[in-house]
């Protein structure tokens, strides 16, 4: 049966996070991730955590300015990018969260990727065994951004040389950047972290779009994969709406009638 994880930088984004880790868990949710958490006071992450039973899977450095999404590829901004890692490895320490997504930003050639390397392994050594996760985002939505293919991230992973830096698989970004998204799975399962998933191409539920997820989560089933899957998709103002594919997976989704009952 397979595990899901729900990212609540898209699902309950309506709600504080503490009340949507209250609402992933009445939804079945085996876990929760989520993006940039930093208003909330940990205390408060941490209540909710405990009072539910729910892990928090990862979180996210944090963007920069206003246009920005990252600054660890970032030449020039290296104390930023560092101390961004500092706190997103503190605040992850505080509630429990496993893993944190450095974020590169916008940038390319040499130099970015020299930045990168050189932010990754100070994060991995900061990260005290806790994981580093690395997401290429497709070129629709980050324009720009510095990390795109799985390959591009394989290699760096193979070149920083960390064991505790892996790489994170959203499925939404690429099957648009790159296809094949069963067999990138299998090939790159040794050095995957997280897997993430959305209907394709519009970022909606994962029973919408041109990807078949059941199909995915046999594969992954196969494959030997058993933590939560990350469903991080648009769910609109009504994710309980949005549910239904939760059943498709085996999961264990509470329909509302039963809820009601
Ligand atoms: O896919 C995404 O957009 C997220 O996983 C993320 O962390 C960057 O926004
Ligand atoms: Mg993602």
């Amino acid at each position: 049966m397979t595990r899901f994880s729900a990212n609540l930088g898209f699902l309950w984004s309506d709600c504080g996070l503490p009340d949507a880790i209250r609402a992933a868990a009445a939804a079945g949710f085996d876990a929760v991730e989520c993006h940039w958490p930093y208003d909330v006071p940990p205390e408060d992450m941490r209540a909710a955590l405990a009072e539910t039973g729910l892990p928090m899977l990862g979180l996210n450095t944090r963007r920069g300015k206003i246009g920005e999404n990252g600054l660890s590829a970032v030449p020039g901004r290296h104390s930023e990018a560092t101390a961004a890692i500092d706190e997103a490895l503190g605040y992850a320490e505080a509630i429990g969260a496993g893993a944190v997504h450095v974020m590169a930003g916008h940038a390319d050639g040499a130099a970015a990727h020299a930045t990168f390397v050189s932010a990754l392994r100070y994060a991995c050594t900061a990260a005290k065994g806790r994981m580093i996760l690395i997401e290429p985002l497709n070129h629709y939505d980050a324009p720009g951004y510095f990390l795109t293919t799985t390959g591009q991230a394989r290699a760096i992973i193979e070149e920083v040389g960390a064991p505790n830096l892996k790489l994170m698989f959203d499925c939404y970004h690429v099957q648009l950047m790159e296809g094949d998204v069963t067999h990138r799975l299998q090939a790159l399962l040794p050095v995957i972290g997280h897997i993430q998933m959305a209907g394709v191409p519009d970022r909606g539920p994962p029973d919408t779009g041109e990807l078949n997820y059941p199909h995915i989560w046999q594969v992954l089933a196969r494959l030997g994969w058993t933590r939560p899957v990350g469903a991080e998709y648009n769910a609109g103002n009504d994710t309980d709406a949005t549910l239904g594919w939760m059943n498709g997976g085996g999961g264990r989704h509470r329909t509302r009638e039963r809820d009601a009952r």
